[in-house]
């Protein structure tokens, strides 16, 4: 389970109480989640999510709490940290850095269909839109160069097959990252892990509402075809064989479309990215198996998935409709 700091009902009860969201009556701890510890946390007031930070720095942590804030400021459904009497959102619990957010209704929509898929690409175009005079940069602190450094980490844990597979997406990423057309990708903040497991929905069955979108920890300044990359690999893939299903990815690219039109580089690179955002969760998926943190409290995810992926992403290269490759 991801509590990886105890926090007790007295040391909660006094951290809410200055962040003026009336009086701690319930705490519990979350189960879901690799990164970082949660608990949902009842007050007086409402509803909350507060967040012990277990890898990322007090250095790192203001670009992912500012851009929450900016993003919800601007109508974007996302969790807005609380502020204390000091304007302050990255606060310290226990020795960890530490945030409470607003907890989002709903639940997760683990088996979409063409209507979760079109909310989820029109919210993501509104995002990036929202997003693009955000004044604090930071990278995407899982783009390439942690690639770069990671695959020679995992490469030992690999048969020769996966190795060779590795190396040369590896290879083949670096040297598209270095092109000019990838230097013309529009940019800037992305969430970088919109998987089915970090966006709300509630309503009847069929007819369920977007509610929002969380885990901003690992967003960073990169292209937005990165973005849409990592979320056609989630939510148009049919998760038993690793293959995209194209319904779905036609119906999330025209959505999004309809927002932010997709540029005749972003067209032709859907391809190529949609290989990148499979290599970055193989690779981490990898480290995270093989190199745990405290392996008895985590269950991975598994790696072979996102290699399935990779494999097929090469086979079948997919282009928004229409397109083909020039
Ligand atoms: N703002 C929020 N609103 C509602 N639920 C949340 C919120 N933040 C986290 N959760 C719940 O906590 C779980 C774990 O959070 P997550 O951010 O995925 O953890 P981690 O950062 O460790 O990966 C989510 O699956 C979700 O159920
Ligand atoms: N989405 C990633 C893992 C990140 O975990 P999260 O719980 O923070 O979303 C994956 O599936 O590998």
């Amino acid at each position: 389970m991801a509590v990886f700091t105890e926090v007790s009902f007295e040391e909660a009860a006094a951290f809410v109480s200055t962040l003026d969201v009336g009086q701690l009556t319930a705490l519990r701890g979350i189960g879901a989640g690799i990164e970082n510890t949660n608990y949902f946390v009842s007050t007086t007031q409402g509803e909350w999510v507060l967040t012990l930070f277990e890898r990322l720095t007090y250095e790192q942590l203001p670009f992912y709490l500012h851009l929450m804030r900016h993003l919800a400021q601007r109508g974007i459904p996302v969790p807005e940290p609380r502020s204390d009497d000091n304007d302050q959102i990255l606060h310290q619990l226990n020795g960890k850095p530490a945030a409470l957010v607003n907890k989002l209704p709903g639940g997760h929509q683990l088996a979409p269909d063409l209507h979760h898929c079109e909310q989820v690409g029109e919210m993501l175009a509104r995002m990036h839109l929202a997003g693009a005079d955000f004044p604090l940069a930071q990278p995407n602190l899982r783009g390439l160069p942690w690639w770069q450094e990671t695959v020679p980490v995992v490469l030992p844990f690999l048969t020769d097959d996966q190795k060779a597979l590795i190396t040369e997406e590896l290879a083949f990423q670096t040297e598209l990252a270095a092109s000019a057309a990838h230097a013309g990708l529009p940019r800037g903040p992305v969430h970088a892990d919109l998987f089915r497991d970090n966006v709300m929905f509630e309503g009847l069955p069929g007819r369920e509402r977007l509610t929002g979108f969380f885990d901003f920890y690992f967003a960073g300044v990169d292209t937005y075809l990165f973005d849409i990359a990592v979320c056609l690999n989630d939510w148009c893939l049919d998760l038993d064989s690793g293959r995209g299903v194209d319904e779905r990815a036609v119906a999330f690219v025209a959505a999004y479309e309809r927002v932010r039109p997709l540029s005749s580089t972003e067209r032709r690179l859907m391809p190529a990215m949609l290989r990148a955002g499979a290599l970055r969760f193989w690779v981490s998926r990898l480290w995270d198996l093989h190199l745990p943190r405290d392996a008895s409290m985590l269950k991975p995810h598994d790696p072979t998935h996102f290699e399935r992926v990779l494999r097929a992403r090469i086979a079948t290269p997919w282009h928004p409709q229409g397109q083909r490759d020039e």
